[in-house]
């Protein structure tokens, strides 16, 4: 059967559904859809509606060559979206991300915020039209006007540099500094087009990279994480609230032992739900729970402190009582009511998807959602919270048909606990025709198997063939805090027996050909994937994308390399480092990194491709020829963004696996000039 998933150019070509916002009286639903533009070299996002009613087929709701997101409503209806299209008012505009309203009465969009610096999103009031937008300042500016100038300067004199007195220096592909993130408060939305900005935490430094935050319902006032420094370069989050009217800042909880970041305020204002997660140390996992923190005054409560789950939270019942919030469960992340009076929690979708952005309708008795899983990419569903049924509204795109069949697998690891896989098979696979299978390791490593991912998409190996094993083994999320803490520090031990374990009854399977599996893993999957490499000569070929693999220099090139220092000892990382057991590596690999990766630093790819040539039990040979390869991306970082990439990727991966496990040439990209 051909499907999307055969030709490498259709499956990048599969629209991409992102996001989703309902306005105040639930009658509009807007989610954010990415396609390739002409020249098929990039994404560009653009604005849909979908019916809440499942009646009108969705609509598109803006169409630029510069893209659309980051939609909010207003409580009054008008939709604010961030887009560097151009402003048809000012033919000589500069381009630049940039606000815009759509109003809700219809016509076109106009420009609400432009400034030198760019925004880079928005956040509403759910009962009140304020706004507050997120955007760049540069460390040293005095106001918008300074701002300006210094950037025009540096702009015009070429300079890049970056001067640090601080740590971190950069986050995941992204430079630090001199530019930092700032709240503006939007004052004056009822007035129209045009807005003036007021610079809401003008002492955040860079504290407000990646911070989380929401709007009071009445836009008094803003929440947010913080991040402050710490000596020898470490850091916390901490929970402040601000006044919009003042600008009066109030830190709501700080401690050394958790970050916190702020989830719903209640409908009456009162209480606010706050993540909170433990600080890692050597002996000490991660673990997320809930505080409900009274706004007038007094000490935070746990909330369900018993529930073994890590709740995210995503909105208030109308009446207070409940709150809705998903949580990763058993390879899946459904939606579950918690009740807040007594902490008892009933979980509402019983599907094996993973849902996300959850609103909810005026009278709290319908969630509206994004919901994937193995079977299907995101997708805008409507949900009953009593009954629990789920319905998928009608979105812009159709699923995909996919080219074989979905099993949920179980093993037993060596001290018996239950590690549980995805399993996807080929159509035709067969005790008489068994498949070539794949062990693919995910990242994190704290995370689950347990949403679609373009990434890691196992219907291009289904389509060419290969069954695909999506194991969770220990340190993976949803199996409680012990599956999490049997893992902690001891990389090597339990996550990889686990891994062995489901890997010995894939083998064992009578439609699995036993003899022709490789392994592959991107980030802790790529650490993995090199563990596996030197400890086992098992897998006929091992792919690993942007891999740890000296964990000595790792710890000090990573971007959180204080993130690194609580996880494991010297002593930890010496015993778990994969390149200590670089004699032992007798499989052919496929190195793969991009050298803009800040997460695990192009260093690693480095020097696993020169210790792979150079010791490994499979060196280069006299002519320097060898059967490991290293697919570098000079542009891309810890993920692999544009399409002509994703396409190179996935057709490198394919031939190697075809060379090494069924004996076939298969052509590579011709791009590759090679
Ligand atoms: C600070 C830190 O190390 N955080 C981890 C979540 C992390 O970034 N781990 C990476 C090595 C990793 O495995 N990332 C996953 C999410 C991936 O798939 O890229």
């Amino acid at each position: 059967m051909t499907t999307p998933f055969s030709s490498l150019e259709d499956f990048v070509a599969l629209p991409r559904l992102s996001g989703l916002t309902l306005n105040a009286d639930g009658t509009r639903l807007v989610t954010s859809v990415a396609t390739l533009n002409p020249k098929k070299t990039a994404y560009q996002s653009a604005l849909w509606e979908v019916d809440p009613a499942g009646e009108q087929p969705a609509r598109r709701l803006t169409r630029s060559a510069a893209g659309e997101s980051g939609a909010a409503f207003l409580a009054s209806g008008d939709l604010l979206f961030t887009s560097s299209r151009p402003d048809p008012e000012d033919d000589g505009a500069e381009k630049r991300s940039a606000l815009w309203r759509l109003p809700a009465a219809g016509g076109e969009a106009s420009l609400l915020v432009s400034r030198e610096g760019g925004v880079s999103g928005v956040l509403t009031a759910d009962a009140a039209d304020v706004a507050v937008l997120t955007a760049d300042v540069l460390a040293g500016s005095a106001n918008e006007e300074d701002d300006s100038e210094r950037r025009t300067a540096r702009k015009e004199s070429g300079v890049a540099a970056i001067l640090h007195a601080g740590y971190p220096v950069r986050y995941w592909n992204a430079d630090l500094g001199p530019d930092q993130p700032r709240y503006f408060a939007l004052t004056d939305l009822g007035t129209g087009a045009g807005a003036t900005l007021d610079d809401l935490v003008p002492s955040a430094r860079g504290g407000l990279r990646n911070a989380h935050a929401v709007l009071s319902p009445d836009g008094s006032a803003l929440y947010s994480s913080l991040t402050v420094p710490e000596e020898r370069g470490s850091e916390r989050s901490v929970l402040i609230r601000v006044d919009l009217a003042t600008k009066e800042l109030a830190v709501l909880l700080d401690d050394r032992e958790h970050d916190y970041a702020p989830g719903p305020v209640s409908p009456d204002g009162r209480f606010l739900v706050v993540s909170r997660d433990r600080r890692t140390s050597a002996d000490l996992a991660p673990q997320t729970s809930l505080l409900l923190l009274p706004l007038g005054g007094g000490e935070p409560r746990p909330l369900a402190a018993d529930w073994d789950r890590w709740p995210s939270p995503a909105a208030w019942l109308p009446d207070g009582s409940a709150l809705v919030v998903t949580a990763d469960e058993d390879g899946a992340s459904p939606v579950f009511v918690l009740d807040v009076a007594t902490g008892d929690v009933r979980r509402v979708t019983e599907d094996a998807a993973a849902y996300s952005d959850v609103r909810l309708s005026p009278d709290g008795t319908t969630a509206y959602a994004v919901r994937s899983s193995y079977l299907f990419p995101a997708e805008v569903v409507r949900i009953d919270l009593e009954s629990g049924v789920t319905d998928r509204l009608q979105n812009p795109a159709e699923r995909p048909e996919l080219p074989g069949t979905l099993e949920r697998v179980e093993s037993v690891g060596e001290d018996g606990q239950p590690v549980k896989s995805w399993l996807v098979l080929p159509e035709g696979a067969s005790a008489q025709s068994p498949v070539p299978a794949l062990l693919w390791i995910h990242g994190g490593p704290v995370g689950s198997w347990n949403a679609w991912s373009w990434r890691w998409t196992p219907w291009i190996m289904a389509a060419r063939g290969y069954a695909v094993l999506l194991p969770d083994p220990a340190l993976s999320t949803g199996y409680g805090q012990h599956m999490v803490d049997r893992g902690w520090g001891e990389w090597g031990s339990s996550p990889y027996t686990d891994l062995m374990a489901a890997t010995d009854d894939l083998a064992a399977r009578q439609d699995i050909d036993a003899t022709r599996i490789a392994a592959m893993g991107g980030s802790f999957g790529g650490y993995m994937a090199n563990w596996v490499a030197g400890h086992t000569d098992r897998f006929k070929a091992i792919v690993t994308h942007a891999s740890l693999w000296a964990l000595d220099q790792f710890g000090g090139t990573t971007d959180a390399a204080y993130y690194w220092a609580r996880e494991m000892t010297p002593e930890a990382m010496a015993e778990n480092s994969p390149h200590a057991h670089i004699g032992n590596i007798g499989t052919p690999m496929l190195v793969i990194h991009g050298d803009k990766d800040y997460r695990v630093p192009i260093g690693e790819g480095l020097r696993l491709w020169y210790d792979l040539l150079s010791a490994s039990r499979l060196p280069a040979d006299d002519d320097g020829v060898t059967p490991h390869r290293f697919l570098y991306f000079p542009d891309e970082n810890h993920w692999i963004l544009k399409p002509q990439h994703a396409r190179v990727w996935y057709g490198v991966v394919e031939s190697f696996l075809a060379a090494n496990l069924l004996g076939e040439e298969r052509e590579l990209p011709r791009e590759l000039g090679l």
